[in-house]
């Protein structure tokens, strides 16, 4: 058994007067990694995670996770490979507590200790027996986040989990990363926030126009200032400073990684 996810020349459209979302996509991501997937508005990231999930079935090519194609299991054995959490956490939310919302399926979570830990995690503890919709949007984003954890899925697809988060909220997000690398959970993220990315992501993506057309460490795709700008992509502040300055081959991608040269 391969452990991976693998599209193998995946072309997928909407419908069939519509252009290709994606087209002859061949990638792997092997257990353990953590992937950014990025590219600009309509270039294809959310049909690519869509596929990976079996929500949506490739026209061509297939795509498997652990050797199973996905698309035909149940959904029961596809929640239990691969999680997806939605860009809008309102597409995921639909119970009248955040109890039961990350406590579904079960009526009581079984595991009460790993229940408690992910609560903590995601910053939950004071909110169990609210409404998901009287909290703010940023929290509701952890609500759908601790369901997907509590799931236990070998792999886990963000779409745009910085968007609409302070600080605060980053950090959560960079604490939960970690904690999934720790559990040997493989994420892949899909992201417009290049600085999120180069602080917490070893390799990346870039889909352009239905393509996938690097698949790269970070520190050279964001060194490699061609690509991104013909990819709508901003660089990061210090790829960008550092390139300012030198024009040297440099592996600094964050202000950490800086202080530490210097
Ligand atoms: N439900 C849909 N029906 C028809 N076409 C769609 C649908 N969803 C996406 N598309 C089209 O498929 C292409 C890829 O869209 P997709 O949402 O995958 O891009 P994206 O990179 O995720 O964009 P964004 O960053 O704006 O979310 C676009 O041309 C888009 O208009």
């Amino acid at each position: 058994m391969k452990e991976a996810i693998c599209f193998e020349h995946v072309s997928y459209r909407y419908n069939e007067e519509s252009d290709w979302a994606l087209q002859d996509v061949s990638v792997t991501i092997e257990r353990g990694e953590q992937t950014a997937i990025i590219g600009e508005n309509g270039a294809g990231k959310s049909t690519f995670a869509k596929l990976c999930c079996g929500l949506l079935n490739p026209e061509h090519g297939t795509v498997t996770i652990d050797s199973k194609e996905i698309y035909p299991l149940k959904n029961k054995e596809k929640a239990s490979l691969i999680g997806y959490v939605f860009q809008n956490p309102d597409d995921q939310i639909f119970l009248s507590t955040v109890e039961k919302e990350i406590s579904y399926p079960h009526k009581d979570y079984p595991d009460k200790e790993f229940f408690h830990e992910v609560v903590s995690l995601c910053q939950l503890e004071n909110h169990l027996d609210s409404h998901p919709y009287n909290l703010p949007w940023s929290t509701r984003k952890f609500i759908t986040i601790a369901s997907i954890i509590l799931q236990k899925p070998t792999y886990i697809i963000f779409d745009e989990p910085t968007a609409g988060q302070e600080k605060k909220g980053k950090e959560i997000l960079k604490n939960i990363l970690s904690y999934l690398n720790n559990q040997q959970t493989t994420v892949l993220m899909i992201s417009h926030d290049m600085e999120f990315i180069a602080e917490n992501f070893k390799r990346a993506l870039v889909l352009k126009e239905t393509k996938v057309i690097a698949d790269d460490s970070t520190k050279r795709i964001f060194y490699n200032e061609e690509l991104l700008q013909s990819s709508g992509l901003d660089q990061p502040f210090v790829p960008k400073l550092l390139s300012s300055l030198y024009s040297v081959d440099s592996e600094v991608l964050t202000m950490d990684d800086l202080a530490k040269e210097l």
